[in-house]
Parts: structure tokens; sequence; C-alpha cells
């Protein structure tokens, strides 16, 4: 039985419609042991009839047959089983993979074996050895000499022990000392046992073989045996196994090290992308988590406001904040009754109860001095002790100075200096005929308090007290209710707005929890706008992503051709640019975290005597994100550039230039 039966092959090309026939018929008989030379003018179809033998052809009629069994050359698969199992490829311009060593030249080929990787490297580096290369293991194709790389070649389509080698003009471009080399190689192999078939316009390859296949006009015009071929031993073949996923990752990587620099200008790109994402999440946690924390910090979450609701109608947040002008029209009506303030203290989550007044305007005097002021409000729960700067918070008979208005008053001392002096205070009340009345107060100052979202207060009790002294309503206006927890905060709230006298709401409920809210809003507006200008960098190192592969897919083509020879799949080969994007993805964020930590350590650092909090907060969430971001961008970036490069037909692949 022959090892390769070729019957009643033809194979035109077609330009147009127009057919050009280049095989008219040949009928082939090779065996193992032989060393064929085909011999034939130029563009007579050695080519042609080397690419149906070796498996990379499927367009063609007739039959091959393969020690005995047809192989269907419709069928991809199978050829790509029997190029892998049976062929080795060697060429008249080497086809070297250039950004591969010469030992991983070789490798590629085994990767293809089941081999166990000590013995892949042991063969590949023992091979390279039996082509005297192994001084050169670790070298690039481009360090080595033409002869040389022929042999890294020869070593390279030996590796995965195929049994039969075609030689395609495989001195063509040595010289004399080289080609007697490689011939007597190639003899040896065909003394191995294998098929060695070389294509050739020398006598002097061909007269080295055992065989001479002469073709012309399409057809096979003579076939001479020059000797006879030699014997065949059966030995233990490797087994072929397809292409392992690990592989390609690191063929990728190799590439991307190949070219480190271009390429980590790439990453670099895709990396500033992603490092807007981080970047812009992280001053989004930052700027959110330093608003939340200035509002607790002057009041306390906790707490709601109550206030008299004088509609009796539903009011929002704001219509509420904004009754308090309204205060000193109807002083009378702002008061909340004690039946009231019992039904609060009485609701679910509802931990105390504290009374308290708004003053809608007061003045304060010391000997001649005078300072007026508006909206006191009595210091409650909702207010934070931080906003003490000196002394402590009022008790009966004191007062809490704002700074600006001990200053007014006292002149410009030393803020401890104030503190136990006395003022005298004086603001309108009425009393139960809803006739208008001065309260008088003589007042010890206590403490001072600083900024702009304090003001000079008083306690309730000393209102109450006073009040009460001068016959005066004395119910309070403001309520401070301190709720057991954060979560039952709104559901407390909406418990009071909705409580009711004859159908008409009583009390309305401010919460700190709403302007929260709507900080918040702002906030993620902002976040909003800043993820939408990530996205568009996200997106530019998409594109970017694209051309890359693209380019990495021209640029490639050769290999491309190469590697489908040597029996990867179409799947094998868009595995490996996929790999490569991932790769580039991958690192790309790796890139982005670093420098978006030291962006943000960065603006912590440089800002931290302006705020003293950490205006840029990257969470572990933000950075699974970015890689996540990465991972998706570069896998759908690589979808065309990849189906492209599969679907390269490996023949016109080989003849790129
Ligand atoms: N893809 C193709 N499309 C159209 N015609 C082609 C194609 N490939 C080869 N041919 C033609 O087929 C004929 C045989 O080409 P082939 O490369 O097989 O010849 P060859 O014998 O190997 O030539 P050479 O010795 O010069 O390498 C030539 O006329 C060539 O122009």
């Amino acid at each position: 039985m022959a090892l390769l039966e070729l019957a009643d092959i033809h194979k035109s090309y077609y330009l147009g419609k127009e057919e050009f026939p280049v095989l008219k018929g040949i009928d082939l008989q090779l065996e193992r042991g032989e060393f064929v030379s085909i011999l034939g003018e130029s563009g007579g179809g050695k080519t042609t009839l080397m690419n149906i033998i070796g498996g990379l052809d499927r367009e063609f009629e007739g039959m091959v047959k393969v020690e005995g069994q047809i192989l269907d050359h419709q069928k991809e698969k199978q050829l790509d089983e029997y190029r892998r199992a049976m062929v080795g490829y060697i060429y008249q311009s080497y086809n070297l993979i250039p950004h591969l060593t010469v030992l991983d030249n070789v490798m590629v080929s085994l990767e293809m074996t089941t081999l166990r990787p000590v013995e892949k490297k042991q063969r590949a580096i023992q091979l390279l050895t039996e082509v005297g290369l192994s001084d050169h293991i670790k070298k690039h194709p481009r360090q080595l000499s033409g002869g040389q790389k022929q042999r890294v070649a020869i070593a390279r389509a030996l590796a995965a022990d195929p049994q039969i080698i075609i030689a395609d003009e495989p001195t063509g471009a040595l010289d004399a000392q080289n080609t007697q080399e490689v011939l007597e190689i190639l003899d040896r192999i065909a003394q191995d046992g294998k098929l060695v078939i070389a294509v050739t316009h020398s006598n002097e390859v061909a007269n080295h073989g055992t065989r001479i296949v002469r073709l012309a006009d399409g057809k096979i015009e003579a076939d001479e045996q020059l000797r006879s071929s030699y014997p065949v031993q059966e030995g233990k073949r490797l087994t072929p196994q397809p292409l392992p996923a690990i592989s390609s990752y690191r063929t990728a990587f190799k590439h991307l090290m190949y070219n480190f620099w271009q390429n980590s200008l790439i990453m670099l790109g895709v990396g500033i992308g992603l490092f807007a994402v981080i970047l812009f999440s992280g001053i989004g946690n930052g700027v959110n988590g330093y608003l939340q924390n200035q509002i607790n910090k002057v009041a306390n979450p906790e707490v709601i406001s109550v206030l008299k609701n004088q509609t009796g109608k539903k009011m929002t947040n704001e219509q509420l904040q904004s009754s308090i002008q309204n205060i000193a029209a109807n002083l009378q009506g702002s008061t909340i009754k004690e039946s009231d303030i019992h039904r609060i203290e009485q609701l679910k989550g509802v931990k105390r109860v504290e009374e308290g007044y708004i003053i809608p305007a007061y003045q304060l005097t010391n000997q001649a001095k005078e300072q007026s002021g508006t909206m006191m409000q009595t210091w409650s729960l909702a207010e934070k002790k931080d906003l003490l700067k000196a002394g402590h918070m009022p008790k009966n008979g004191e007062l809490v100075l704002k700074k600006q208005d001990a200053i007014e008053l006292f002149g410009n001392h030393s803020m401890k200096s104030f503190i136990g002096k006395t003022v005298k205070m004086e603001f309108q009340w009425v009393n139960a005929q809803k006739q208008p009345m001065i309260i008088n107060l003589n007042l010890k100052v206590a403490g001072i308090t600083d900024g702009t979202s304090s003001a000079t207060v008083i306690n309730a009790p000393t209102v109450r007290q006073a009040l009460k002294r001068a016959n005066a309503i004395s119910e309070p206006n403001l309520l401070a209710v301190k709720v057991k927890s954060l979560d039952q905060v709104s559901h407390v709230a909406n418990q009071i707005n909705n409580l009711r006298t004859n159908g008409k709401r009583v009390v309305g409920a401010i919460t700190i929890g709403s302007v929260l809210k709507r900080v918040n809003t702002y906030v993620k507006l902002a976040a909003n706008i800043l993820a939408a200008i990530a996205g568009i960098s996200l997106l530019v190192s998409a594109l970017m992503i694209i051309v890359t592969m693209y380019m990495s897919v021209s640029e490639r083509t050769k290999e491309i051709g190469i590697l489908r020879a040597l029996g990867e799949r179409k799947k094998d080969i868009r595995r490996l640019f996929t790999a490569e994007s991932l790769l580039i993805g991958l690192f790309g964020a790796v890139f982005a975290l670093v420098i978006s930590l030291l962006v943000a350590w960065g603006l912590n650092v440089s800002l931290a005597h302006l705020i003293k909090y950490q205006i840029v907060q990257i969470t572990v969430g933000n950075v699974i994100f970015a890689f996540l971001a990465a991972i998706i961008i570069s896998f759908l970036a690589v979808v065309l550039p990849a189906r492209r490069a599969a679907n390269l037909n490996p023949i016109e692949a080989l003849a790129e230039d």
C-alpha cells in the first residue's frame, strides 16, 4: 500500500469565468523511504501540486489517498488533522516566524503533539543539534544566515514526526556548500523512512533523490527511478493533538514582548481610557463621601426636625423649610400642641423628642453695643458639638455666641475672653390673646461657635422659662425627634407627616437624609457626566485595539499561512489574536491601575491641606469594573480582526511577501 496515492487530479484557476487549467490528470503513487524530485518548467503547476499533496488546497478534482484512506479534501477539519499529523513543509524562503526564537519556532510544531513539555523541549533541542544549530537556539531568525534558517525550517518540519516532508525549492536561496548540506539532510530524512518530496528546477537537487517526476503541460511527462528507495522500519510515531489554548496565549505573549516598546505604547493608549474610568469613579466616591461627611458634621442625620404644618396639606421638605419664614407673622399658629408631641413620642422608631424654639428675630445688647439676628434655633439634638469652638453648650440662662456676633458686642479679643460675660437679649413673642410682647433675658456667654452654618443659640428651657415668666404662649414651635437608627429615619418622617387631626395634617418632618439625597442626585449627575467622558475614552481604547489588531493581521499574514500549514485550525488562529487583544487589554488595565493609584495618591496628598479628606477613593469594585471593562472591550474589539485572520486562505497567506 502506497503512503500517498493521487488519482486523476485536475486543478484549474479561474479569472472571472475564464478557466486556466493547471493540472490535467495527475496519477502518482509515492512511498516511504523515497526522495522524489518534482521537476518542471516554471509555471508548470509544481507548487499547485504540492499544495494539494500538503493538504492546503481544497479546490480540485480527483482523489488523494493517505495510507490507503481517502482524504476528504472538502472537509477542512480532516485537512487540518492531516497536515498536523502527516506533513512537514520546507520552503525556499524559510518561512520562519520572526518574533519567535529558533527554539520556539521548532516548538510551535511540537505543541501539536502529546509529548510532555520537557520532552517537547528535549526533542526540539535534539533536532536543532542534529542540524548543527545547538548554539543558536536562543537567537531570532533575523540573526541567522540563510543556510542556518533553512536548517531551522528543516528541524521544524521534522518536529511533529510527519511522514511526508514537502520541500519547495529548498535550496533555491542557498550557496553551493549549504545546498550540499541541506540535500544530505533531506537524504537522511528519506533514509529514516519518510517520504521526501522536493520541488526543484535544479538537476543537482533532482539527481540527489531516488526518483524524478517530470511535469509538463499539467501532466506527468516522465517518472524516473534513479535508485531504489530506502528500506523502511516501522517505528513508534508521535501522537498529534490540536493546539492547546495555553500555547496561543504563550505565542501572543511572546509577540507582545518581541515588539515591547511599540506594544507598550498601545497598552498605554488603552490604559489611559481605563485610567479615566478608575480615576473618575474614585473622584465620584471621594466627593460623595466628602459631602456626606460635611453634612454629618453639622447635623445629625438620625434627628428629624419637626415643624407645625400650617397648611394641613401634604408639604415637601422644601415647602416646610420655607414655611419657617412665616413663623414671625403667625407665632401662635406655628406652635405644636402638647398632645401632638405626645403622639410623636409614641411612634415606632422614635427614641426621644426634644422641644425647641425658632425665634424669628432677636437683639443682643452689651452696654451701648447692639447686634441683631434672625432665625435663632434653640440648641437641639440635630446640632453637633463640632460647631463649638470654645466653651461648652448652653445650659439654662446661658448662650453660645457666633464669633462674629461676639466681636461686634465685645470687640476683637481672643475667643476664650468672651466666655463668662453677660449679654441682654430681646425678642418679640405673643401671649394667649395674640398680643405681641417683648421678652427680655439676661444671659451668660457659655461658648463661641464658628463658621457660617452655625448661629448664636440658647437652649430650649431658657426660652421656655422666659416665655412662662412673661405669660407668653410657651408651646414649642420646633421639635428635634431622635430616631433609633438611621434606616428608620424616612419611615418615622413619613409617620410624622401623616399625623392628622380632623383629617388635616398636623406637623411636618425635615430630614437631613432628604438634603443628602438631593446632594447625592447632583453628585450622581456629575459622576454620570464623568462616566460618559470615561465611556468615550473606553471607546477610543476599543478602536485602538481594533486598529492595532487589523494591522497585526496584515503584518502577520505570512505567519498565519505558516501556522495553518503546520496544522493549526482556523480556531487556533482566531484564538491567537484574541489572546493578544486580551493581553493588551489586561496590561492596559494594570497600567491604568498603577497610574490611577499614583494620581489618586498625588491628588490626595496635594489637596490634604485644603480638604482634610481623601478626595479620590478608588474601591476594589472600581478596579474590578475596570478589569472587566478591559476584558470585554478587548474581546469585542478583536472579533472582526480575528475572524479575518482565521478566514485567510492559507495558500494565499503563504504567498504573501
Ligand atoms: N491563485 C492563483 N490564481 C490564478 N492563477 C494561479 C494562482 N496560483 C498559481 N496560478 C497559476 O498556475 C500556474 C501554476 O503555478 P505554480 O505556482 O503551481 O507553478 P510552479 O510550477 O510551482 O512554478 P515555479 O516553478 O515558477 O514556482 C501558473 O501559471 C500560475 O500563474
